[in-house]
């Protein structure tokens, strides 16, 4: 198992991404550091999903540096890179399945992308993440339409673990789901954490996420993160976005 330290396993410098006109991320810094659960918070369209699918490849930065696991995404050769992606698993917002492909084939999907394996062991595979996310091995067979929101969520959890990544990426893992299902979801984040080793970077606006779930929280605002650390850290900030998110209507609420 990982062992938490400050040993980053994400290292992103003075990344700047803009679209058209409009600069997003603006010269940004961030450290996820190994073994922990970080959560990224920041207003609505501040750039959060911006930055994950940048740190994943999915969105081409303007300048900067991104290393994950000590490697510079751009001096990568293919081999490498692809190499860099089998470490890295990725829950997209909404959870994003294939509608057309059933809850076992949608699980096997990535490790068809990387591994030749004959299909009694994809099936094994296939179990063995649904079991680990608290789901039975019958949904195996389902379609995402037959789904649960919570179960859609686990599928979509299970198919980020499908090649045993080292990091995960859970882009508002907890939206849509009731605060039952949300609470279970972020224990299951945080048992699996704990004993599979992993780095979480979870994007998330759930406030009772950031309390049970993570270790450290970023704040992104105007294109930088303008803060990270402990809860008690944000919560002691001055800064009026922290204030307001942190000590507002909401944050009593969770805090009681
Ligand atoms: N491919 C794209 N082309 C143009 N603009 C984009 C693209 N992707 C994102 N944006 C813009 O970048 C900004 C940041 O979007 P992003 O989805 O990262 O916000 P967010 O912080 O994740 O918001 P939310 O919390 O609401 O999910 C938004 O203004 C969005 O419209």
């Amino acid at each position: 198992m990982a062992e938490q330290g400050s040993d980053p396993i994400i290292r992103v410098r003075d990344v700047s991404v803009q679209f058209g006109a409009t600069k997003v991320l603006d010269n940004l810094d961030l450290d996820v550091r190994r073994g922990e659960i970080l959560g990224f918070v920041g207003p609505s369209g501040a750039g959060k999903s911006v930055l994950t699918r940048t740190i994943i490849g999915l969105v081409p930065k303007l300048s900067g540096r991104i290393e994950v696991f000590g490697i510079d995404l751009d001096a990568a050769g293919k081999a490498e890179r692809r190499g860099i992606e089998r470490r890295w698993g990725v829950l997209f917002q909404q959870g994003a399945l294939f509608s057309s492909l059933t809850v076992r084939q949608n699980i096997q999907f990535p490790v068809r992308e990387y591994l030749k394996l004959s299909q009694r062991l994809l099936d094994e595979i296939a179990i063995a993440k649904l079991v680990m996310v608290g789901l039975k091995p019958e949904v195996a067979d389902r379609y995402p339409s037959e789904l649960s929101g919570g179960m859609i969520k686990r599928v979509a959890l299970a198919r980020a673990l499908a090649l045993d990544p080292e990091l995960v990426f859970l882009d508002e893992p907890t939206s849509g789901l009731d605060p039952i299902g949300a609470g279970e979801f972020d224990e299951l984040v945080r048992t699996l954490q704990r004993t599979l080793g992993l780095t979480v970077f979870m994007v998330t606006h759930d406030l009772d996420s950031l309390h049970t779930a993570c270790d450290r929280i970023a704040v992104l605002g105007d294109g930088k993160v303008i803060a990270a650390g402990s809860m008690a850290e944000m919560q002691a900030s001055q800064h009026p976005w922290l204030r307001s998110y942190f000590h507002g209507k909401r944050a009593r609420a969770v805090v009681g």
